[in-house]
């Protein structure tokens, strides 16, 4: 229901606004995105006891089992992700195709947004779902370390962003109905994530001062998640050439080809 507003100094102005407040069905929609974002936040603890260890030792072993938990603890988040996405409101309206094709290529980006909700600036940590904390240190030396850094820099900016847990799960739907290749029906996944920027928009118009390009600074995000996701892809390549065999689970999910 457009009504006439004052705009932020107070001056009449003869355009009609549309209301500064999220509708009805918008604020719902936010509301089951953050109740289903906290309900698939982080794997159970039984779950989490049936990985290996995270070991802390520095010998080539346990940087063998370090990566074998990393990639236990990725499966659990990724089967997370899936179940989160399944009750995202529209998700349903696609075909199952589509729905896999954005699984597959959200999942990594997904993981990150994921690691930032669960950085500690203190400790410049990632306390993961088992209070584990995992540092640059130890992430780099699970034979990943060049993106360790890159990883915790993104984690810090988000950090400095003071995103919200609504932010994080309209980012995190946003993230979910991005344009990716071989899309069946790639307009109505984009129609789809325009409603979410939208309420995004909107959400953060009403809680934020005006100056601060809150919101342009979280769609900003998002490219930098694609460019976190495109590293990732490679990382996989690259892990296959040092035949560092990823599960099948994750081989599958991110494409990894049995060249
Ligand atoms: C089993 C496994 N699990 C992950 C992962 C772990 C945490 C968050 C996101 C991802 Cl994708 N990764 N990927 C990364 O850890 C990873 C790869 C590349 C990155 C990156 C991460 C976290 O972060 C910065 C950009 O480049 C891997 C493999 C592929 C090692």
């Amino acid at each position: 229901t457009p009504i006439m507003t004052n705009n932020w100094n107070g001056s009449q102005n003869g355009d009609v606004e549309i209301a500064l407040k999220l509708s009805l069905e918008q604020d719902g929609i936010i509301k089951k995105l953050v109740f289903y974002q906290d309900e698939f936040e982080s794997p159970s603890g039984e779950d989490i006891e049936k990985i290996a260890p995270f070991p802390y030792g520095e010998n080539e072993e346990d940087n063998k089992r370090r990566f074998q938990h990393i990639t236990e603890m990725t499966i659990l988040t990724v089967q997370l992700i899936v179940e989160f996405s399944k009750r995202v409101p529209y998700f349903d309206k696609l075909f199952r195709e589509d729905q896999i094709t954005l699984l597959k290529a959200c999942s990594s980006e997904v993981m990150m947004l994921r690691c930032s909700r669960k950085y500690d600036i203190k400790t410049d940590s990632i306390v993961y779902a088992n209070n584990q904390p995992y540092t640059r240190q130890n992430y780099s030396s699970a034979c990943i370390s060049y993106v360790a850094d890159t990883l915790f820099n993104f984690c810090r900016r988000m950090h400095m962003l003071k995103v919200d847990n609504a932010e994080y799960a309209l980012l995190t739907a946003i993230v979910i109905f991005s344009d990716r290749p071989q899309l069946l029906e790639a307009h109505k996944v984009e129609e789809i994530q325009e409603k979410y920027i939208e309420i995004l928009r909107i959400y953060v118009e009403t809680r934020r001062p005006p100056n601060k390009c809150h919101f342009a600074k979280l769609l900003g995000i998002l490219t930098e998640l694609r460019t976190l996701g495109n590293i990732n892809s490679e990382m996989c390549v690259s892990l296959k050439v040092q035949n560092k065999k990823l599960p099948a689970f994750l081989a599958e999910i991110w494409d990894i080809q049995d060249s």
